[in-house]
């Protein structure tokens, strides 16, 4: 067994949480031999369902769990984290507007920006999921002074998931065979998922799927509006695949790419693919050695794709105006 490494999770006592928590605990995340302390963070009223959710871990006996802190203490939810996984958000109730949304949750996507600048471990890594996660995840890098730009994430990998297993149904192939799908832009019903530069079995998905209008109609809408259909059929947003969305996020972070691959995180734009520097976009992403990382250069972008990236960069645009006044 290795030493243990910190994951602090947010939210956790929330939907997410219930089906993530297990999965890191049994060394889904970081493998069997890696074993893992957990600290749990949620806001007061949370507490109680945390405790249960906190003895069911216990109950699991995971061999690679070694210790868990639940905490509504941001300060010690944060101590010492190698991975601040940030779940929790306050969701949209009727009535309110996604300014409102982007407020509300971005006042405490400075706090715990704040917090991990000032506990984590000096290799933290964050990854935002809590909505709308490219926002969040802009404020809290923002106030995370010291800690630099390229250890903030928001997750797009759900949004990638879910378009390869479209892809792959309408193929009629395993989804193992599709590659080289991004998401760009926002996770928002604006993202893109590309399929001019996904590939089936190598080739290229434009090939292998002749009927172009699906492509550009049917299979682009059903990836941007998967979360409402989801909500609709099950009376509740999707738990158990955002969960898995992180799981594999961390996983491609933390593994080389495989070769000619890439995977679709939202990161901090240094300018590349024309979107603007300082948003927090989803784009191509590599890693070597599971530690740094890289856009992926030279990804082929046609009149197509670049409208619909543009309209996805333009909301995240609006979305960094309203919430100019949470940024030091
Ligand atoms: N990026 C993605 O692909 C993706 C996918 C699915 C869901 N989401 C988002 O993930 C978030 C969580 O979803 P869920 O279904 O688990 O929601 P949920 O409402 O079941 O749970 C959220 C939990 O967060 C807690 N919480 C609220 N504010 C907090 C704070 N300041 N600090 C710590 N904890 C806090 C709540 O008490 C609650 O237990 C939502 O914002 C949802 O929209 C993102």
């Amino acid at each position: 067994m290795k030493d243990p490494i910190t994951v602090s999770v947010t939210g956790a006592a929330g939907q997410i949480g219930y089906s993530l928590l297990f999965r890191i605990a049994s060394g889904a995340m970081f493998g069997p031999d890696q074993p893992v302390n957990l600290r749990l963070i949620e806001i007061e009223p949370g507490m109680k369902a945390l405790e249960g959710v906190v003895m069911e871990l216990d109950d699991c006996a995971f061999p690679t769990l070694n210790e868990v802190v639940p905490t509504c203490d941001l300060n010690e939810g944060f101590r010492g984290t190698n991975w601040a996984l940030l779940v929790g958000s306050v969701p949209r109730k009727a009535g309110m507007e996604r300014k409102d949304l982007l407020g509300i949750n971005g006042k405490i996507f400075v706090g715990q920006g704040k917090a991990i600048a000032g506990n984590a471990a000096s290799d933290v890594r964050t990854l935002v999921v809590g909505n709308p996660c490219n926002t969040n995840c802009l404020i809290a890098m923002n106030a995370a002074d010291g800690v630099p730009n390229d250890r903030f994430f928001a997750m797009t990998r759900l949004d990638e998931n879910r378009a390869k297993s479209q892809l792959a149904k309408k193929a009629g192939v395993h989804q193992n065979a599709v590659s080289n799908l991004c998401i760009w832009g926002n996770h928002s019903a604006t993202q893109y998922p590309d399929f001019t530069n996904a590939k089936i079995d190598g080739k290229a998905v434009t090939d292998v799927i002749s009927d172009r209008a699906w492509l550009e109609g049917e299979f682009i809408s059903t990836v941007q509006q998967r979360g409402a259909a989801i909500i609709q059929a099950r009376g509740a947003s999707s738990a158990a695949s955002a969960a898995n969305g992180v799981v594999d996020t961390v996983k491609s972070l933390t593994n080389p790419t495989p070769a000619g691959d890439w995977t679709s995180v939202a990161v901090c734009s240094n300018g590349e693919f024309g979107i603007d520097t300082g948003l927090i976009a989803s784009m191509p992403i590599r890693t070597s050695d599971g530690k740094s990382w890289e856009v992926v250069e030279g990804v082929e972008i046609d009149a197509f794709s670049r409208d619909r990236i543009d309209a996805s960069v333009q909301e995240l645009k609006e979305e960094r105006e309203a919430v100019q006044d949470l940024m030091s």
